[in-house]
């Protein structure tokens, strides 16, 4: 599991050691990790580090301090260093040693200077941005706003490796929030601990490849976030106990598709049925449970009300959307649950049957929107967020929203987050663009109601597992073309190669 804390709690954590007169022993173990970190770049590229070109971003703090430590031990072993100094301050002994080193360094506040650093960035192998790090308050300023964005414009073969000093420049370390250009990095050099920033949209989106460099820092308290990784899927991902049956295995319930959508209901329980449960009841019309019988033999399905049938966890809403019966089963399941608690995933069509609650009465719920449903979703609760102002704070949104509603709010995305009403977020990125197609949600909600109902853990760290699974299923396959018939086909394969070698418990 990763953990990714605030500038705040980085700050604070590297308090004592810089107290204890242990500053630049700090910064000698961060540029060590980021000059490293640009040598693996340039190897990458077939490129040694002698002769290589490397153009710097500098900034007045440690951040560019940092920056021009790496870009001396670089022009120490033969590398062509070209520093911007974005600020009449920078680091004074940072400086001195790279200018030693035979460092050049240009003044951005000299127009004809500035003019001479895009043209050698733009030639360089490797583009350095050390403006700002963990002491930012903001995007970028002019003038150095304007150099960003002016770099940022090449794109393609011709674009330079860039590495980010800690976070990219602009990036808010904390929320991974963005105010105005930032350099899109191709790997991130991050000192200490990982940042909250880095693990949040569209932070994330700009950092390209995240290393940590370890300080030896003690980080204290609860992190900002956390994030599941391999090795946690393979021990969190349910087996069955050879005392099991179907009912201990766990009874997925779905309430999905119509006649105008079955295809949602048949994507549902193909990747809910793929998990392994004990038993999938689908509870739908009578056309789409003949489809199913055809696809999904095992699949229980009726037209009962589902006040009639137990099971372990529910799903609502994929292409429910115009079928009262659909609707009336969904508004039922909801009224109940609040007395019988049955872990229910909320999705599309029966997200706006949701009522705000502060009584905890909602708590059993993981409601599964993207941006546009939740902003619908909120404004129904008397909170008005665009569409847009929750994609650029996907973090605070999908916090709010779980406040709101008393609910666990899982908000799909690049990143997605998964939010508790008790404060506690998961980020996860494991998918690609890859996964952005229609029907995509349904797999996700379909493994979601199947993973609850297997039961184990508790809500956010199933839906966070959900969500890792899922993305799996796009990254095991990156460069096959994909859409969403073919998702359920691969949980098999992809769960056997997460949990790998665990010991079996049957
Ligand atoms: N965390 C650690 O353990 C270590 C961190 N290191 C590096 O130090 C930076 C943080 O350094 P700091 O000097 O505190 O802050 P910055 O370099 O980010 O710059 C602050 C500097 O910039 C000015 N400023 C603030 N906001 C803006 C803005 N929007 N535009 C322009 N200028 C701005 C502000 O006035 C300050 O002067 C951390 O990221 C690491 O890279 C250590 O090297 C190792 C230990
Ligand atoms: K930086």
């Amino acid at each position: 599991m990763l953990s990714a804390y605030s500038a705040a709690s980085v700050r604070a954590a590297e308090q004592p050691l810089l107290d204890a007169g242990h500053g630049a022993e700090l910064m000698r173990r961060a540029a060590y990790g980021l000059t490293m970190g640009i040598i693996s770049v340039l190897r990458s590229r077939g490129r040694a580090v002698y002769g290589a070109r490397v153009a710097i971003l500098v900034g007045s703090g440690n951040n560019g301090g940092d920056a021009l430590y790496a870009g001396a031990a670089l022009a120490a072993r033969g590398a062509r260093t070209t520093a911007l100094l974005t600020s009449a301050r920078s680091h004074p002994e940072a400086l001195a040693t790279f200018r030693n080193a035979g460092g050049r360094c240009l003044e951005l506040s000299l127009e004809t200077e500035k003019a001479s650093f895009c043209a050698e960035a733009w030639a360089s192998d490797v583009v350095l941005d050390g403006i700002l790090g963990t002491g930012s308050r903001g995007g970028l300023r002019e003038p150095a706003a304007s150099v960003v964005a002016e770099l940022d414009r090449l794109q393609g073969a011709l674009r330079p490796l860039v590495v980010a000093c800690d976070l990219p420049s602009g990036v808010d370390a904390s929320t991974g929030e963005v105010d105005g250009p930032v350099l899109r990095a191709d790997l991130t050099v991050t000192f200490g601990a990982h940042k909250a920033g880095l693990l949040s949209s569209p932070g994330e989106q700009y950092a390209g490849e995240v290393r940590l460099v370890d300080l030896g820092l003690d980080m204290q308290g609860a992190p900002e976030l956390r994030r599941l990784e391999a090795a946690d899927l393979a021990v969190l991902l349910p087996a069955p106990h050879n005392s099991d049956h179907k009912y201990t295995r766990g009874v997925a319930g779905i309430v999905a598709g119509s006649a105008r959508y079955p295809g949602a209901a048949l994507l549902a329980v193909a990747a809910a049925s793929a998990c392994g449960p004990g038993m999938v009841r689908y509870l739908g019309p009578e056309p789409v449970a003949a489809a199913l019988a055809l696809r999904n033999p095992e699949v229980v399905s009726s037209q009962d009300s589902p006040l009639e049938v137990r099971v372990q966890a529910w799903l609502l809403g994929p292409g429910i959307d115009g079928d009262d019966a659909q609707d009336e089963r969904a508004r039922d399941i909801l009224l109940a649950g609040r007395a019988a608690r049955i872990p229910t995933v909320v999705d599309a069509g029966a997200l706006g049957l949701v009522q705000a609650s502060d009584d905890g009465g909602n708590a059993h719920l993981v409601l599964t929107p993207h941006a546009g449903e939740l902003s619908r979703l909120l404004q129904r609760c008397g909170v008005a967020r665009s569409r847009a102002e929750i994609e650029a704070s996907p973090r605070a949104a999908a916090t709010e929203a779980a406040t709101v509603l008393g609910a666990v709010v899982l908000l799909k995305g690049p990143t997605t987050v998964v939010a508790d009403p008790l404060g506690a977020i998961y980020t996860q990125a494991n998918g690609t663009a890859r996964l952005a197609t229609a029907g995509s949600g349904d797999t996700l909600a379909g493994i979601l109601v199947a993973l609850l109902a297997m039961g184990g853990r508790d809500l956010p760290t199933t839906a966070a597992l959900a969500v890792a699974l899922h993305g799996e299923l796009a990254r095991s396959a990156p460069s096959t073309p994909l859409n969403a018939g073919m998702l359920a086909g691969r949980i098999p394969a992809v769960w056997a190669s997460v949990t790998g070698a665990r010991p079996t418990r049957e």
